[in-house]
């Protein structure tokens, strides 16, 4: 099986031949419609969305051949909103972004796409052992979708824009010594978000996440996206425009905790 990417040769488009879900009922990305997005005052309204993120003591950074992703090693918390009382363990931070700054985010919002998308990995703790265990269940995972607009350098991402130099390679990895705290990359508003069932965006692309995409971006200087763009994927090129198109919306509502 020639390895999944997002070449035309191994692109989303030909993912459904290894991976036949990729035409499930609930696969991700979405485009968010806002005028249909149905604002519900008594899942959302009641208990709001809190992250209880441990700053990590040390970044450890992988090139993992189709993104650069931040594993980690403290325990942090995400609950509440769609998540109610259960306990999401943050896993794991990641990027999708383009060649150019008019595209590269997952989720689009009426169309429109923003030049990045970050990726908060959680698993659901209160019901799994693992994230291995959880990445499987329809209720197993939890992933903050944020969007990234060209703006202001994001300081807590330094740490990562100033590295990716040294992880050109797929497969590179390194531990900067430095703290970092993941709260710092969320946007200032984390009350007003879209959430909707869906999937991973990339192979196997299990039908397991509860998305959370907030609606307020955060902004990386052009520097930052730059040394995004000249990582380097497992199959020697650019890593660029690594992100999956919108997929059907099929039977689902998307929610908004905002009006
Ligand atoms: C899926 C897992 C590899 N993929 C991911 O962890 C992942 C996470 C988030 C996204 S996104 N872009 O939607 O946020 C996409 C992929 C491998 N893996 C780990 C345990 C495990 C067990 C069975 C099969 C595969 C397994
Ligand atoms: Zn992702």
């Amino acid at each position: 099986m020639a390895h999944w990417g997002y070449m035309t040769t191994n692109g989303p488009s030909t993912w459904g031949k290894d991976f036949p879900i990729a035409n499930g009922e609930r696969q991700s990305p979405i485009d968010i419609v806002t005028t249909a997005a149905e604002y519900d005052s008594d899942v959302l309204g009641s208990n709001a969305l809190s992250t209880n993120y441990t700053p990590e003591s040390e970044v450890k950074l992988v090139n993992n051949g189709h993104s650069i992703m931040c594993q980690i090693t403290k325990k942090g918390v995400l609950t509440g909103g769609p998540l109610g009382k259960d306990e999401y363990r943050l896993e794991q931070f990641h990027l999708h972004w383009g060649a150019e700054d008019n595209r590269g985010s997952e989720h689009t919002v009426d169309g429109k796409m923003y030049a990045s998308e970050l990726h908060l990995v959680h698993w659901n703790a209160s019901k799994y052992s693992s994230f291995a265990d959880a990445v499987q269940k329809p209720d197993g995972l939890a992933v903050l979708g944020i969007f990234i607009t060209p703006g202001v350098a994001c300081n807590q991402f330094k740490v990562i824009s100033d590295n990716c130099g040294k992880l050109k390679t797929s497969g590179a990895e390194m531990t900067v010594d430095t703290t970092l705290d993941p709260t710092l990359l969320l946007p200032s508003n984390t009350s007003d978000y879209w959430t909707y069932l869906g999937s991973l965006t990339t192979p196997p692309l299990f039908e397991s996440v509860t998305w959370i995409v907030f609606k307020e971006p955060v902004e990386y200087s052009k520097e930052q996206l730059l040394a995004l763009r000249n990582l380097v994927d497992s199959d020697g090129n650019h890593m660029q425009d690594n992100y999956r198109p919108p997929a059907a919306l099929k039977q689902r509502k998307v929610k908004k905790t905002f009006t």
